[in-house]
């Protein structure tokens, strides 16, 4: 995984991501997010004000993102939860967002996309 910019560092976790410790910097137009997210608006505000404060901003924790390696050796990241993190950085301007990357492979993607799922290359 030689192309995602920044430093792994630490970190709050979810549940599904507690052990693993490396946090990355990724562009926000690599992520892949098939559905569109679902806000409350109070809470995408809040998130907003949260990372804009220097003294904040760690509080929120990075998004977890499904890495998925394609046929052809292609790197596809798809990402499904954090929908309120998600838009509160879209809302930015955020060219970038801190996600951990759970290597996954295309029937882990097929739990969530069923016969939608691309072939991926
Ligand atoms: N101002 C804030 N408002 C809401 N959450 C905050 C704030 N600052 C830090 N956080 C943290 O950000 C995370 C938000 O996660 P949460 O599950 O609420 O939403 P999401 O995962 O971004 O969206 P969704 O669950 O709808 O997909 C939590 O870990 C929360 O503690």
């Amino acid at each position: 995984m030689a192309s995602l910019p920044g430093s792994p560092d630490n970190g709050p976790s979810s549940i599904h991501t507690g052990l693993i410790k490396e946090v990355y910097d990724i562009p926000m137009d690599a992520l892949i997010r098939p559905f569109p997210p679902e806000v409350n608006e109070a809470k995408v505000q809040s998130l907003m004000d949260t990372l804009e404060d220097p003294s904040m901003c760690s509080l929120v924790p990075p998004i977890d993102v499904l890495w998925i390696k394609g046929r052809l050796d292609g790197d596809y990241y798809y990402s499904f939860g954090g929908c309120h993190r998600y838009t509160a950085h879209k809302r930015l301007g955020r060219k970038t967002i801190k996600v951990k990357l759970v290597s996954s492979t295309i029937n882990d993607l097929k739990i969530y996309l069923g016969s939608s799922t691309p072939d991926l290359k």
